[in-house]
């Protein structure tokens, strides 16, 4: 039997960067992952490519995009048997949830996503360790059919749900309420979760990118509402106190959101659990509910708002979304 094919994208971020002498973490003009693969212990054949050589807070829709045909090329045309991308971690779980939704692959072929938090040269430097993880996890026939997975620190993650927890811990990367779907053991990789759905959404072209982001406070007013629906914007999600409750002070800018036919995802500004329309006050999740607006099941805020941003971009445009959001 042969080898199996892997190609390994690399967008940049602290996997790819170098520390100087005096302590400071910037990209290289060589990628130092490039020279060290060999280091690395896997029974795959393998390719690899820098995409880009970017820090994660400087990606956006765009890369997203050119990320997306990448891998769609790779994987349904040049029939590679995986594929690896390395990032940044500050937005890795943007990239991740994206692709996620947004691939058009005709196999269930698998795609793993890591980082680091240490660069190359930093002593207890997790790049490489990280990378023959993700490899691992790409070459599982196991892996096969569940979406993009997040590959970090040993523990596999769905892209849906994982989120970065700590500034520079290297065992940043959690799926809060859940916990990792798998393990990268001595032995090979070891699954004990699914999900109960895996959603594709294919994009093809984004025209409708303008979803703002907004986190609740106590005491919070309108004012950042009103001029959403003022200026115009294609959606908005807001991540909400507790289990999907909002100050009443900011219902009039709910209101003028709704007015301008904006619509409105609520998401929880807590780390752990689901939105629930449970109370029944002003501003509490019942009476929010019933006036219209969307509430998701465990999506972070900046999870929601791709989810948002690709439904908003579908070809045939749904009618309702509350369905897609219930999933
Ligand atoms: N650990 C990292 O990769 C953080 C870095 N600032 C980035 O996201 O590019």
């Amino acid at each position: 039997m042969r080898n199996k094919r892997l190609l390994i994208i690399h967008t940049g971020g602290t996997i790819s960067m170098s520390e100087d002498e005096n302590g400071k973490v910037s990209p290289t003009p060589h990628n130092p992952l490039l020279h060290n693969l060999e280091r690395l212990n896997h029974p795959a054949q393998l390719s690899q490519e820098n995409l880009f050589n970017l820090p994660s807070p400087h990606i956006n829709l765009s890369h997203w995009l050119k990320i997306k045909a990448r891998v769609e090329q790779a994987i349904n045309l040049e029939k590679f048997d995986g594929v690896v991308i390395t990032h940044g971690t500050d937005t890795l779980e943007e990239t991740a949830y994206f692709l996620d939704l947004a691939l058009t692959l005709h196999v269930n072929t698998p795609v793993t996503i890591t980082g680091a938090l240490r660069s190359s040269n930093e002593l207890g430097s997790d790049g490489l360790l990280n990378l023959q993880n993700a490899i691992v996890v790409a070459l599982s026939e196991q892996s096969r059919g569940r979406g993009v997975l997040v590959a970090m620190n040993d523990e596999i993650h769905h892209a849906k749900f994982v989120t970065k927890t700590h500034t520079t811990n290297v065992a940043t990367f959690q799926t809060p309420t859940l916990g990792p779907c798998g393990l990268i053991t001595k032995s090979g990789v070891l699954y004990f979760q699914h999900l109960t759905e895996y959603e594709r959404y294919p994009v093809e072209h984004i025209t409708k990118s303008n979803i703002q982001l907004i986190k609740a406070y106590a005491g919070m007013d309108s004012f950042l509402l009103e001029q959403l629906a003022q200026y115009g914007c294609d959606g908005v999600v807001i991540e909400a106190l507790g289990a999907g409750n909002l100050p009443p002070s900011c219902l009039a800018g709910i209101e003028a959101l709704q007015c301008a036919n904006i619509p409105i995802v609520l998401v929880s500004r807590a780390f752990n659990g689901i939105t629930q329309n449970l109370y029944d006050y002003p501003g509490g999740g019942k009476q929010l509910k019933q006036q219209g607006i969307i509430f998701t099941s465990g999506l972070n805020g900046q999870k929601a708002r791709i989810k948002l941003l690709v439904l908003l971009n579908q070809k045939q445009p749904f009618s309702t979304l509350l369905d897609y959001f219930n999933r």
